[in-house]
């Protein structure tokens, strides 16, 4: 199948690599010209594993091209995927404005029938302004060639990407009109060979499928995380406490690990635009969701609230921080919570010496040549001098660090640990001073 992917950002270039590598001839387009020329060399412009090999190999079998031509890339797709950003607007609302652009684009310059599918994440109704931006430019250019819109939201993990495209759990697909479907259901043969994982719903059940999933999420980690502040000053155990929770399978193990607060492009912006919607469209308040979103802007400054009930003024302090990034294997700083707690280390009047496997470039990127953050090659050099280890983002290679070393090199044996990596009671009992997220 002929396929065009606009926007060639964490979705649209995993999505078109993806169907590339299943057979398709997919055809990727981004107005910003660094990016294709990135990946016309033969690099990726973003970090996610397993990504890289695959574009190479899809590229070289012909099956995966890159473009900033519009007119190209319009003519190119019977099926136009729309997996552009929609970052958050001033008030929290989805901004459309990417979107709909690209939708011009398409019923600018369409000759001949197309499936418009939107994968960027956006609010209940965009289907239907989709649908009317390709009307009016076809009736500008007062013709009349047939199209469908079909609501086909992502639920790809960064860091996982390749995988759960895949093999994903589920594919939901929002579409009102049989020859849509059948395109889509096609489309998605390869990928539901040994059961069915097509949910074929409406146009505006499928939006809201995607906002509610990323909702329950981010829900279920907000309430762990208050519930983690509770353990800790009644003196239990919230690792304890998840297992035992988890193993009840209506509750189930998945997405109940306390931290230091969910970052990410995702869920941030999605609650916030699910709240958004709610109010302004449906003047509903969604009390819980904004309880949520509360409760994780507050875990953000969590191990800030710990370092200065440890040192008291951190004027003049220096921490070594492990992680960056917003999550382990991407290099995606986008609300981490590490820049939160950068900021409010800097505002204390401390310095960082940081330490991360590949976000180590965007960071610089986000917080410029500034002397109070400083980089290390490796986790150790990231501590000498520093009066205490602080931890944020899980990557595998912080998991079994050499206690004694880090000991022996910090200031004061003390680690600050924002993902629950170690067992206490094996820190303590080796003489370090162990703060985590509620135990
Ligand atoms: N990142 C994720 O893990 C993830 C997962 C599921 C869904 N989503 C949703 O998918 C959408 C895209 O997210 P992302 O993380 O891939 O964004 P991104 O910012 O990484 O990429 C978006 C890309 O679109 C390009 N673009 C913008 N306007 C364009 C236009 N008119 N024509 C061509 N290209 C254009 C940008 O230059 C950029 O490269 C968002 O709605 C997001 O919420 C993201
Ligand atoms: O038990 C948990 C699980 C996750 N997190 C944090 O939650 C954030 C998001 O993590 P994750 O969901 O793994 O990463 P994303 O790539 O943001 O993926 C989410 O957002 C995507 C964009 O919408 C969806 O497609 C995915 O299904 C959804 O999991 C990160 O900061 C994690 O550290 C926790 O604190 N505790």
């Amino acid at each position: 199948m002929k396929i065009t992917v606009v926007g060639t950002g964490y979705v649209g270039l995993v999505s078109g690599t993806c169907l590339a590598e299943v057979g398709n001839d997919v055809l990727c387009l981004d107005v910003d010209p660094e990016k294709i020329r990135i990946l016309e060399e033969g690099g990726i412009p973003i970090y996610e594993p397993g990504l890289q090999e695959m574009v190479r190999r899809n590229v070289a079998a012909g099956r995966l091209s890159f473009t900033t031509d519009v007119e190209k890339a319009v003519h190119h797709g019977t099926i136009q995927f729309i997996a552009v950003g929609t970052p958050p607007d001033e008030d929290g609302s989805a901004d459309l404005q990417y979107v709909l652009g690209a939708a011009r684009n398409i019923g600018r310059l369409m000759s001949d029938y197309k499936v418009v599918v939107d994968k960027s994440t956006v609010p209940v109704g965009t289907g239907a302004k989709v649908k009317a931006a390709i009307a009016d430019e076809l009736a500008k250019r007062a013709v009349d060639i047939p199209y469908s819109v079909v609501s086909n939201p992502e639920f790809l993990k960064e860091g996982a990407a390749v995988e759960d495209f895949m093999r994903p759990d589920r594919i939901v697909v929002g579409a009102e009109e049989e020859q849509a479907i059948l395109l889509m259901r096609a489309l998605y043969a390869p990928f539901q060979r040994n059961h069915e994982r097509l949910i074929i719903t409406d146009v505006k059940s499928a939006e809201l499928t995607k906002y509610a999933a990323n909702a329950m999420l981010a829900t279920r980690i907000s309430f762990m995380n208050e519930l983690a502040n509770l353990a800790e000053v009644l003196g239990a155990d919230i690792e304890m406490v998840r297992q035992g929770i988890g193993s009840d399978p209506r509750i189930g193990y998945h997405f109940l690990y306390p931290g230091c607060g969910y970052g990410g492009s995702c869920f941030p912006k999605d609650v916030k635009a699910l709240i958004a919607t709610a109010q302004d469209d449906a003047d509903i308040t969604l009390k819980v969701l904004t309880a949520v979103e509360e409760a994780n802007d507050a875990q953000k400054h969590v191990l800030t609230h710990k370092l200065k009930a440890r040192f008291g003024d951190l004027k003049g302090k220096h921490f070594a921080l492990w992680g960056l990034s917003f999550k382990p294997n991407t290099d995606d700083m986008r609300e981490a919570p590490s820049r939160e707690l950068i900021a409010d280390l800097f505002a204390a009047g401390a310095t960082v010496t940081a330490y991360d496997p590949v976000a180590m470039h965007e960071t610089q990127r986000i917080f410029g040549d500034d002397s109070r953050l400083q980089y290390a090659e490796n986790p150790m050099g990231a501590l000498d001098s520093a009066d205490a280890l602080l931890i944020v983002t899980e990557w595998k290679e912080f998991r079994s660090p050499d206690f004694d070393a880090i000991k022996q090199t910090l200031k004061n044996p003390v680690i600050f640990d924002g993902r629950n990596l170690y067992d206490p009671k094996l820190v303590r009992g080796l003489g370090i001073e162990y703060f985590a997220i509620g135990r």
